[in-house]
């Protein structure tokens, strides 16, 4: 048993995101067995227990770990190869050449640096469509992270190899590790995968109930590609295809009409935000707002970081809130308790789990510790929540618990070998940009 104890401020523990104040956490297993008061008559019962390993929280603000929907993981080894350049030319004559060159080793590896940085974070869970996926499933076995992982299917690239090497993962690994381990389809777009193809992941989808995960509408130029093409925007397409007819997590969704937007909310499709993304590949501003006022789940994704260049989601969904305040003329637009929500429950909801994202006795024991102390980001204290989100970020994350498990500590990690990892990535990346 683990006891969180005498935290300053936990959120995440209602649906009206009101902090519960000088309280602590229990956890048993891989479950939030209680959350209350320090002057609830059983808290000094629990601490003197001898089973319980106690966290002293004292100062600390406590959320649900957040949730990181859009990743590329195994790109942490692309970090500054090529910046400063529009999608098409960034991912056809740099990134793509670059991944045709690296091997399962260096996924691997690229991999246990992404995790590293999520982690350091406070991000406990990461939706990731890339290659070499058993080696992805190493990393996250090793590390304790909790993870959501599908083969990224270029059908150029993999053809048929590819939707059977997605049936195989399905059926060796959705569930593994306590569940921590969930295997979904994911082709990497319309413009790199067809209407045949698309189908044949469909069929996939309605035999192992997977989700289905798909860049869509990131760029002008894809919409345009696509409508002198067929007459059809990328949404119209795959909604006239059946796609939608599964669970779908759209990344990005920058360039919709009023009628995308109506099709995406109709079929409950959520969309991955992807801000940092989005703005330093210059694709464009989504219309969130809109997307929001529909009632579609929009959570948060970081992208791979040769195109971020970070893992911040603190950072990021600070950016998509900013943005989104000064394109509506409007501060009113995503308040705090949006932000709170973008990166734990809806991201729940876009993964379609919902033993995670929130603080609640039963959830998953996902949970992460910041620490306030002597920071000016901090002070004064007049809303936690605002500090958390207005002015810190993911390196005040002090202490990480996945799935019951402690992962970080005073921002040591527990089960990974950071410089072997520095190491092994820098040599790589020399090997490979050469
Ligand atoms: C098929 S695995 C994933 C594939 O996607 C590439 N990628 C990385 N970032 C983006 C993006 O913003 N839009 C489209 N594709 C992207 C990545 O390099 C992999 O090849
Ligand atoms: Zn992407």
């Amino acid at each position: 048993m683990i006891l969180i104890d005498n935290f300053k401020e936990a959120f995440g523990t209602s649906s009206n995101n009101e902090g519960i104040k000088n309280g602590y956490i229990l956890l048993e297993g891989d479950k939030i067995e209680k959350i209350g008061s320090i002057n609830d008559e059983d808290y000094g019962i629990i601490k003197d227990r001898e089973d319980v390993e106690i966290i002293d929280a004292t100062g600390m603000l406590v959320l649900p770990g957040l949730i990181n929907t859009h990743t590329h993981a195994g790109m942490n080894l692309l970090r500054g190869y090529a910046d400063d350049y529009k999608l098409h030319t960034w991912l056809t004559e740099k990134i793509w050449p670059f991944e045709s060159r690296m091997n399962e080793e260096d996924i691997y590896w690229g991999t246990k640096l992404a995790i590293i940085e999520m982690i350091k974070n406070g991000v406990t869970t990461f939706n990731d469509m890339y290659f070499a996926t058993d080696r992805v499933i190493d990393a996250v076995r090793e590390s304790g992270i909790r993870a959501d992982l599908g083969y990224g299917l270029i059908e150029e690239n993999d053809g048929e190899k590819g939707l059977e090497e997605s049936v195989r993962l399905i059926e060796m690994y959705d569930g593994y590790l306590n569940n921590r381990v969930k295997i979904n389809l994911a082709p990497h777009s319309p413009y790199t995968c067809s209407e045949d193809y698309l189908k044949e992941v469909m069929k996939i989808a309605d035999k192992y109930n997977s989700m289905i995960h798909i860049h869509v509408a990131e760029t002008k130029e894809e919409v345009d590609d696509l409508v002198n093409d067929s007459g059809k925007t990328p949404v119209q397409y795959l909604d006239e295809i059946g796609l939608f007819n599964y669970h779908t997590l759209a990344a990005h969704g920058v360039h919709l009409s009023d009628n995308d937007i109506k099709i995406l909310a109709e079929n409950n499709v959520h969309i991955s935000h992807n801000p940092a993304s989005n703005m330093k590949l210059g694709s464009g501003i989504i219309r969130l707002k809109e997307l929001l006022d529909a009632g579609i789940n929009v959570s948060l994704g970081t992208d791979g970081v040769a195109s971020n260049n970070g893992l911040d989601l603190i950072h990021d969904v600070r950016l998509a809130s900013y943005l989104q305040k000064a394109v509506n003329n409007d501060p009113t637009v995503i308040p705090l308790n949006n932000i709170l929500e973008i990166v734990t429950t809806n991201g729940a909801k876009a993964l379609g789990n919902a033993e995670i994202g929130e603080l609640k006795e039963g959830k998953k024991a996902d949970v992460i510790l910041i620490n306030t102390h002597n920071k000016p980001a901090y002070t004064p204290d007049y809303n936690s929540l605002s500090n958390i989100f207005y002015a810190g970020s993911g390196r005040d994350v002090d202490t990480v618990i996945i799935d019951g498990r402690l992962i970080m500590e005073n921002r040591e990690l527990k089960t990974l070998d950071e410089d072997k990892v520095y190491d092994e990535v820098a040599n790589r990346a020399d090997r490979l940009s050469e």
